[in-house]
């Protein structure tokens, strides 16, 4: 778990060995077999104490195993009941207080824990591929091994905040800006921290315990740190983490270093009992889970290589079709971008151009890194001829099953046997597109999230004759580009969308019982969601929704004559948002939607009279009682429902798990990480309480199907709601008590 060695003469390594990332476990197993293992931390003290003890020894260095400086706590371990004694702060001020030179050797990550052991030592070196930082608060907590108490002691109070309230990684050459590190090396890291721990040798130590320096002073440090509280506030929506991470940080400027540590630990504790910890660390693994995808046929990374993609072309550049050419550049992937025609071409070309310059500037090397002024890295062009040797097509045209049919029988005839055609798209059938090719087996679905280049999440969708090989492919294009690619099942609306569909439907089911768009809104932003039902529905457009409404026949010329105004196919349906698009009312583009903006393209959403009055008269017409619902009703009925859907989602095997789910919604639709994702929220609400309410619901409002509990769900109910782990081990398992 921790190797001593001896690094030069008198120099003690100690290595930190805890594959992969040497994580700082602290529990103590007890399981019979694995009894004898040592924790990191307790290997890390004892090393020290060795070191200490040996008068040979002059000086020690600290290094992780492998590259890997280390990744922090051990996070399993934040929620194992097994804890046991040793903490990791006390074992910093050991470091910190030791009489010969301790100097972190920084190689691949120094994370967390592992930065506050680094920060302990009285010297940092670190390679300058190393990153480093303190991701505490995005599992929800704050470093609470002495952190929070000597970065700013380090650094200052604004980068310290910085760093600790956002918990990004910062490469070696940053931290060297900020003085978090003495030196960057391009050579081997642990021979150069040996070398200097070397010349440290009989050199006073004092100066260089952080602990006791002061925190360097700012002229206006009550004003700026109350500033930065309100600012993170804003930012967290609701997360507690941040905001105490902020506070502790105000210790470090209002106290002794002993009292700010012991207001540290007091913070800490609140976040590690507070839930939302529980939540985000799930949230942690839920995402890891999701990349080892498998399929219901047993498909999985085991079975299927991906293959590799040196060229892609991606077709249409509409919104969608830029955002994906520019995270392909980004991915240092060279694409052919193609469009139906010169005017079009040119206007695409434009604003990826502007995506990418915009890119290009956020990026430590710039637009060189990028290189998209070269032809062979971005290519645009008009005929589809240039497509026979890419080695995959992202299809993104608008979703018209028609169009998308025409253009992937053009690709099967002109693309190399071997490339895979992938469709950008929503909700369409897969196996239809895929039908009309020749090659069904390399057809896969891949549901960007707008806008493209920014949002991480990215649907994967296999059809019934998709190849492990084309799944495995586009998993691995996923991760070349940055995003979390989860795979599920071809349905209607698929995972995310699917859910989405009765979320909103209840929205709307609620105007017309009496809410208004902002009540609804508000009772969802508060809850913690991004952005609520209505504003989503005005920045996205409701023209895109009642495009689809008619092609489904549920409105418009299609729909059959003297069909009732608010019921289709015998069940409830709610004709506000088409009434809105035949007034010309489709969102922000048109200035007016649920709410009003201050000119067409405006973004700042005004509660509207005009909808208020609108609704009244709506509701007047059709003869609904208007009563006044409360937050509680709006959130259970939208939350509820939409968890409803998620658990048919799981029966029918559209999903492998629930975190797939949870992946989906933190990462694409706004859903709030502290609280874990729809279905570990079920989870914490307890399945009996979700269950009761739906049934409830259900009878006051039996023409919504979409209330009637999901068979699954009663099911685990009657099996006696088993934590969310075991969920899909009682799929199939039966139930006497059904
Ligand atoms: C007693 C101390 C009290 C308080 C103070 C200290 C608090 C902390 O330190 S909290 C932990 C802070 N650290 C982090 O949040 C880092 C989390 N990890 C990452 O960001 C990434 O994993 C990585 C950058 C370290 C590596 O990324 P990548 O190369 O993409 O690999 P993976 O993410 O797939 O990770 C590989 C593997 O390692 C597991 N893992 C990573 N970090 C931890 C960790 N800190 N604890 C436990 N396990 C960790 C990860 O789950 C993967 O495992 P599986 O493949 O089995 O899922």
């Amino acid at each position: 778990m921790a190797q001593y060695a001896r690094g030069a003469a008198a120099v003690a390594v100690i290595r930190l060995r805890n594959p992969p990332v040497n994580a700082l476990s602290w529990l103590l197993v007890t399981e019979p077999l694995i009894s004898f293992s040592l924790t990191v931390l307790q290997a890390l003290e004892d090393g020290l104490k060795r070191a200490d003890a040996d008068p040979s020894v002059k000086a020690v260095t600290i290094c992780g195993e492998n590259g890997k400086f280390s990744a922090g706590a051990d996070i399993r371990g934040f929620s194992s009941p097994r804890k046991q004694g040793l903490g990791l702060g006390p074992i910093v001020s050991l470091i910190e207080r030791s009489e010969k030179p301790v100097v972190a050797a920084i190689e691949g990550i120094a994370l967390g824990g592992g930065l506050e052991v680094a920060l302990g030592c009285h010297y940092r070196i670190a390679h300058v591929q190393a990153r480093m930082g303190l991701p505490e608060v995005t599992i929800g907590l704050l470093p609470g091994a002495q952190g929070t108490q000597r970065l700013p002691r380090l650094v200052g109070v604004p980068a310290a905040l910085d760093l600790i309230t956002t918990g990004r990684h910062i490469p070696a050459t940053e931290a060297l800006k900020l003085g978090l590190v003495d030196e960057v090396v391009e050579e081997n890291t642990v021979e150069a921290a040996i070398r200097l721990a070397n010349k440290l040798i009989g050199q006073p130590l004092g100066p260089r315990r952080l602990s006791l320096k002061p925190v360097p002073k700012l002229p206006n440090m009550e004003a700026f740190l109350s500033e930065a509280l309100a600012k993170v506030k804003k930012r967290a929506q609701g997360c507690l983490a941040p905001e105490l991470c902020v506070q502790a940080i105000k210790a470090a400027t209002e106290q002794p270093f002993a009292d700010g540590v012991r207001k540290e630990q007091e913070l800490f504790n609140i976040l590690l009992t507070s839930g939302q910890a529980k939540a985000m660390q799930y949230a942690f693994f839920a995402e890891r889970a999701v990349e080892k995808w498998t399929t219901p046929s047993g498909a999985s990374w085991k079975s299927a290589s991906p293959q590799p993609i040196r060229k892609a072309a991606v077709i249409g550049l509409g919104t969608m079709g830029r955002g994906i050419v520019t995270s392909l550049v980004k991915a240092k992937i060279p694409v052919v971008a193609l469009e139906q025609n010169l005017e079009y071409l040119n206007m695409g070309r434009n604003a990826v151009m502007l995506l990418l310059e915009r890119e290009a500037m956020k990026m430590e090397q710039g637009a060189q890194a990028l290189d998209f002024h070269n032809p062979a890295r971005l290519q645009f062009a008009v005929d589809f001829d240039v497509l026979r040797d890419v080695d995959l097509v992202i299809e993104a045209v608008f979703e018209n099953m028609a169009l998308k049919k025409e253009i992937f029988s053009n690709l099967s005839r002109i693309c190399k046997p071997e490339a895979f055609l992938c469709t950008n798209t929503s909700a369409l059938n897969i196996d239809e597109i895929a039908s009309v090719t020749g090659r069904p087996q390399q057809v896969i679905g891949m549901h960007f999230f707008s806008p493209a280049h920014v949002m991480r999440l990215l649907e994967i969708i296999y059809g019934r004759q998709t190849s492990p090989t084309t799944i495995a492919t586009a998993m691995q294009l996923a991760k070349v580009m940055k995003k979390v690619g989860v795979v599920v099942g071809n349905c209607f609306g698929f995972v995310g969308n699917r859910m989405m569909f009765p979320y909103s439907q209840q929205a709307v089911f609620l105007l017309e019982e009496g809410s208004r768009p902002e009540d609804v809104d508000q009772a969802l932003e508060d809850f913690g969601l991004k952005i609520g039902p209505f504003r989503m529905s005005d920045l996205a457009g409701l023209d895109v929704g009642w495009r689809s409404r008619k092609d489904q026949g549920l409105t418009g010329p299609s729909l059959a004559p003297g069909t009732p105004a608010r019921q289709r196919r015998g069940y409830r349906y709610s004709p506000l948002p088409d009434l809105l698009c035949e007034k010309g009312r489709f969102g922000q583009k048109t200035g007016k939607g649920w709410y009003e903006y201050e000119k067409a393209g405006g973004r700042t959403a005004k509660p509207d009279p005009w909808v208020h009055s609108f609704l009244c008269e709506y509701r007047n017409a059709h003869q609904i009682k208007t009563r006044f619902i409360d937050q509680e009703e709006i959130l259970e009925r939208c939350l509820y429902s939409l968890i409803n859907e998620g658990f048919d989602i799981l029966a029918e095997g559209i999903a492998s798990g629930p975190e797939h789910l949870d992946v989906v919604y933190i990462n694409g639709y706004g859903w709030p990480k502290h609280r874990g994702g729809p279905m570990f929220y079920a989870s914490t609400v307890g399945l009996p309480n979700i269950l009761a309410k739906l049934q409830k619901y259900s009878e006051i409002h039996p023409d919504i199907p979409q209330l009637r509990p999901s068979a699954f769900l009663k099911k685990l109910v009657a099996m006696g709601s088993p934590l969310l782990n075991d969920w899909m081990s009682h799929l199939h398992k039966q139930s006497n008590k059904l």
